[in-house]
């Protein structure tokens, strides 16, 4: 089997769920600049706690490491995922929200499904399993933060600027990069068919998590009226 370019044959493996992911009406809204705010609240209160999860399960990736190598990168993302929670702390305290409030949120349970079916893709599986269930994460919003960044320049007042400037920042996409070229290295090393069937599930399963996770914004507005003035 051809493993060179193990993450873009998974992808298309999984490409509806994928698709559904990276083109959820969440997006085209917020590329629109008329998502409303209540709903982008809800989401990254959500997502804040979503990040501390997942900087767990880049620890685990550490401790799945076998060489130095992969410890490192595993590190690399660890420290990608806690320099991004500054954005929402940033955000959360213009809304008056401190991070002890945002610590003290309840889970809702798309935040719940994502992070612990992650988590669980790297305690029953082996390091490339886990990477595989981590990708959505870094490489949708990649792509997502790639194809929203031309809206800044169309409108210098866009009302979710700050959002999608990180995430089309060059460190932003030189870890997602970082990411696939480590899945390909990693599938490289042992890859049959029913092995690959197997990783695109995990990326089916995390992509559809995340496709949830932007509906569960819209959910939850929808829940909370009064947080919509
Ligand atoms: C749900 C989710 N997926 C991916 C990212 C990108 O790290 C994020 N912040 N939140």
């Amino acid at each position: 089997m051809n493993t060179i370019c193990a993450f873009e044959r998974i992808k298309a493996a999984a490409i509806e769920d994928w698709t559904r992911y990276v083109d959820h009406p969440f997006i085209r809204q917020m590329e629109a600049g008329t998502l409303p705010e209540a709903v982008f609240r809800q989401y990254l209160i959500q997502d804040y706690l979503f990040l501390i999860q997942y900087a767990r399960a880049y620890a685990l990736a550490i401790t799945k490491s076998r060489t130095l190598e992969d410890m490192q990168i595993a590190r690399a993302g660890l420290n990608a995922i806690l320099d991004e929670m500054n954005l929402h702390v940033r955000l959360c305290e213009r809304w008056g929200l401190r991070p002890e409030q945002l610590e003290h949120t309840p889970e809702h349970t798309a935040t719940v499904a994502y992070t612990r079916y992650v988590l669980d893709c790297g305690h029953t599986g082996d390091l490339l399993d886990l990477q595989v269930a981590l990708a959505p994460c870094m490489i949708g919003y990649a792509e997502i933060g790639r194809r929203l960044a031309p809206a800044l320049l169309a409108n210098p007042e866009h009302p979710y600027r700050e959002w999608i400037s990180e995430y089309a920042s060059d460190g932003f996409q030189q870890a997602a990069q970082a990411a696939i070229a480590h899945i390909d290295r990693l599938a490289g090393q042992a890859m049959t068919e029913a092995r690959f069937a197997q990783l695109v599930t995990i990326f089916a399963t995390a992509s559809r998590l995340e496709a949830d996770f932007w509906q569960m914004g819209f959910d939850l507005a929808a829940d909370t009226p009064c947080l919509q003035r």
